[in-house]
């Protein structure tokens, strides 16, 4: 098998987004394949892999799960290994997460756990969320894949390499995503007189969503509404007729986002009124907060006093969204940071993880599945 250097400057070369992920399965398997061994038994869901590797001396499942997807970013790192799908790039972190996976699949295909631990390689974090439907399909379809622990982690470039950074409870936020379209009357830029300027709406929209966050939301509450995108009119000197809005809300709490919702609409309302136009509001997806159980929160950050080259810490809750929510509301487990070391952050076209974080993750999270007991 290759290095896990080289199998994850491989995936960065082949992002792809969410359900797309046809290269990523395909290269994913070839490796899976060339680690087989006679416990091992391999299921496909969409563009997903679940390997279930059957324990030695079972008395309970303990599964991994890991994302696969990458974003529609234009990367810009400069790297001998950048990005070969122009506009799209691991700008999350996930080909870190892959290889991880991959490297706990070599683990345990040298030696069987005595667990029965299965690994799933989960599509379309990013968006629309492969957590719900992938778990529903076992559920409803393949209850024998289902673990009765699940963990995960995701990368955090703001963390020295080797920080396991956790906490029981809340550690992702609620999200929605947000797509606003207005519609108004273009025209030509000399005679606004005869146009309703979207881009004046969806400007000034921008600047009132902001007043839910400062003006509705309880200051002791955190919330987050942010416009990633915006895309109006087609020529400097033509009104645009259209305008499109595209974002992410966040919230601690469910009740949040319902109020957050609320002045939306009602803001959305007072923009039809004020530039007669037509406001269309889409939630898109929505994910459930990542809420970790207590003792296997705290039991992540017991092995990390004890792995060599890993240190514990208990984090702060984030505005960060994750599918993995999903799971951890059916199934007991936690999901935790682990110390990627980037000068960028997470969706930054110049994010580059220290490669570092790879061996020592295979050996702590290795170490944990392996030692993992029932409390
Ligand atoms: C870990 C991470 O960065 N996750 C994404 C999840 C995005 C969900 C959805 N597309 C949305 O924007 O609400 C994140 O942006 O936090």
């Amino acid at each position: 098998m290759k290095s896990l250097v080289e199998i994850r400057r491989d995936l960065h070369r082949i992002p792809e987004i969410g359900f797309q992920e046809d290269k990523t399965q395909k290269y994913l398997l070839a490796i899976i394949e060339e680690l087989k061994k006679c416990y091992f038994q391999v299921d496909l869901w969409k563009t997903g892999i679940i390997l279930t590797i059957q324990g030695s001396k079972p008395s309970f499942k303990i599964g991994w799960r890991a994302d696969i997807d990458g974003l529609p970013i234009e990367e810009n790192t400069g790297l001998p290994y950048e990005s070969t799908h122009h506009g799209y790039m691991h700008a999350c972190g996930h080909d870190f997460h892959m290889a991880i996976a991959i490297g706990l699949v070599k683990a345990f295909s040298e030696q069987q756990p005595i667990n029965t631990t299965i690994i799933y390689f989960q599509p379309a974090e990013e968006g629309p969320g492969g957590a719900k439907p992938m778990l529903e399909w076992m559920q409803r379809e393949r209850k024998d894949l289902l673990p009765d622990y699940l963990f995960a982690l995701h990368i955090a470039p703001e963390y020295p390499v080797g920080t396991i950074a956790t906490r029981s409870g809340l550690l992702f936020a609620n999200t929605s995503e947000l797509f606003i379209d207005l519609h108004g009357v273009g025209g030509h830029a000399a005679f606004p007189q005869h146009t309703k300027d979207m881009t004046v709406a969806a400007a000034n929209l921008i600047m009132q969503l902001q007043t839910i966050i400062s003006r509705n939301l309880n200051p002791l509450d955190s919330g987050v509404i942010t416009i990633g995108k915006m895309v109006s009119g087609y020529v400097q000197n033509s009104i645009a007729e259209d305008a499109r809005l595209e974002g992410t809300i966040r919230t601690m709490s469910a009740e949040s986002m319902l109020l957050m919702k609320e002045r939306i609409e009602a803001l959305c309302k007072s923009i039809e009124i004020a530039y007669d136009c037509e406001v269309s509001i889409d939630y898109g997806s929505s994910y459930y907060q990542v809420y970790n159980e207590d003792n296997c929160a705290r039991m992540l950050l017991e092995t990390a006093e004890k792995v060599a080259g890993t240190t514990p810490y208990e984090c702060p809750p984030a505005m960060t969204g994750e599918d993995f929510g999903f799971f951890l509301k059916e199934i007991p487990g936690a999901m935790f940071w682990t110390g990627a070391n980037s000068p960028y952050g997470l969706h930054h076209a110049s994010l580059q993880p220290d490669e570092m974080l790879l061996d020592i993750n295979v050996r702590f999270v290795e170490q944990f599945l392996r030692d993992f007991k029932k409390r």
